[in-house]
Formats: structure tokens, sequence, C-alpha cells
């Protein structure tokens, strides 16, 4: 087995050079006086697929949101390509080219698939048909679709319009929040596989999740939250194996995994 150290850098495992996006040390909280992440750090190069997992209440949601300028940083720093981005409002941050899916309430129910992938470009509507052919590409289930109003969807194409509508800004950066959260086991499995083809397309991912076992399988690295702090960090399927983190934040999951999954080991499993 291999054994990974508990650590606080966030760059462990991480490729060499300057990260796309990279939370240093975050402070933040709801709360005046209350802290939620404490100490928080992550790092995302060009082309990673980054998955943050941890016990309930973690704050794996909140980092994504402090990224994403919708909870406030009390210190510490986010830069996307090394730009400051710290507390940056969310359209400035849409506009600069990363894309947020938060876990509920992600479309618009009234309108049609169509109309939500237009307010998904709102900053830009003239690249729109352009957009559309790129994200029906990636989400081929949508187009005969795209008349429907969103509220008639079941929940795995509610999320699949919800990650379309992000994409439509062509961002280098999408942030998941528990995409999977609510869905079967089926539609579960279809998220992951869309998320990597997602990720293979070119654009860089961080992924919150709740189900630790198949976010470690098609993560290159991932960071495990604890009490708003770092835990431990690195290659998804070396965490996985870990018999630290495997005791303490995945329970039986690892061997689960062995025995279950056919593709376990299988990087391209998925198309
Ligand atoms: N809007 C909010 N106002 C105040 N406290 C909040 C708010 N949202 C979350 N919290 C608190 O922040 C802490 C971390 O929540 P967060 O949702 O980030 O955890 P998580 O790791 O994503 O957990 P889960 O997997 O259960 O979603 C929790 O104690 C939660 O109660």
């Amino acid at each position: 087995m291999t054994t990974v150290t508990r650590t606080t850098d966030p760059h462990r495992g991480a490729p060499a050079g300057e990260p796309l996006l990279f939370a240093d040390d975050l402070t933040a909280g709801y709360l005046t006086g209350v802290d939620i992440l404490r100490g928080c750090s992550l790092v995302l190069h060009p082309g990673e697929l980054v998955g943050i997992i941890g016990p309930n209440g973690a704050g794996k949601s909140t980092l994504l949101k402090a990224l994403f300028g919708l909870v406030s940083v009390r210190s510490g720093r986010v830069t996307l390509a090394g730009a400051d981005i710290t507390n940056a409002r969310a359209d400035d941050l849409v506009r600069r080219g990363i894309g947020y899916v938060p876990q509920t309430n992600n479309v618009f129910p009234s309108l049609t698939i169509e109309e939500n992938l237009q307010m998904g470009l709102y900053q830009a509507p003239a690249r729109f048909a352009a957009r559309l052919e790129v994200v029906l590409g990636l989400f081929p289930e949508l187009g005969p679709r795209r008349r429907l109003r969103a509220g008639s969807l079941s929940g795995g194409e509610r999320q699949m319009v919800a990650m379309a509508r992000a994409l439509m800004m062509e961002p280098s950066v999408i942030l998941l929040d528990e995409p999977s959260a609510g869905l079967s086991p089926v539609r579960q499995d279809e998220t992951f596989l869309r998320t990597r083809r997602i990720n293979k397309a070119g654009v860089s991912v961080v992924i919150v999740e709740q189900n630790a076992r198949r976010c470690l399988q098609i993560c290159d690295r991932a960071y495990v939250l604890d009490q708003g702090t770092n835990a431990y960090s690195g290659p998804g399927r070396q965490l996985m194996h870990d018999p630290k983190v495997v005791e303490l934040y995945l329970g039986t999951l690892a061997t689960d995994v062995e025995r279950d999954s056919p593709t376990a080991h299988d990087d391209t499993a998925d198309d």
C-alpha cells in the first residue's frame, strides 16, 4: 500500500509551473466571528481535475463558494493565473473564465433548456450559436429536448443543464458543487463520466463530492478537508489506498472499490 503523509502542503503531487487557480491559506465564514475555513488551501493546474472530499460540515462547499466570491474571504488570497481575484464579484469571475455550478437551485425551472443556456451567455449573446453547438456536442442528450422547460426535467437532466449553462461562457475553470447529490447510482455514474468528458475537453475542474470513492477514482488529485482545514492531499488513487485516509474518511470504501468496480484502475473507462 502507498502511504500518504498527512500534509497541509497544497502543492503536494501537483504539476510544476504556475497554478491556474490558487487558494492560499483562506479564512472565511458566514457569520461574524465564526470561521468555517480556517487556513484552507488548494491549487488547480491547467487541465487538472481536482476533487474535494471530507466529512459533513468540513467546509467543502464553503471553499468552493469562497473561490467564487459567494462567501467573504477574511484572510488569505485567491488568484487566477496569477491575478488576485479574492472576493471578486461572481459576474466578474464568470467574465474572467470561472464557471460555478451550485448543488441546488441551479436551473431556471420556468425557462426552456435553450433559454437556460442563453442565460449562461448573457454577457456575450453574440456567441450563442457557436457555443451552443460546442456545448450540445458535450451534452448530446439536450439537443432534441432543448424546447422543454427545465422544471419538467429529472434531477440528472437538470444537473446536465446546469453544467451546460456554466460551460456556455467557455470557462477555463469550472467549479462543481456535489453534482451527484440526490441522483440514483446510475445517474451518479453518468455525472462522473460527464465530468471527465468536460475535463478532457480542456476545462480544468474542481469538484466537491460526498461520493468520495467515485470522486477519488476520476480526479487527478484530491484534498481531504476536515474542520475547515487541509487534512490530506495527493493523487486520488493514492489517497484511496492510504490506510489513514481510509480509516478516518472512507471507512471500508477503498476495499469496496477494489471489489465492486471493474473500472477502478482504468483511466479511460468513461468514453
Ligand atoms: N449560509 C450559511 N450560513 C451559516 N452557516 C453556514 C452556511 N452554509 C454553511 N454553513 C455552515 O458551514 C459549515 C460548513 O458547511 P459546508 O456546506 O461548507 O460543509 P460541507 O463540507 O460542504 O458539508 P456537506 O458535505 O454536508 O455539504 C457547516 O457547519 C454549515 O452549517
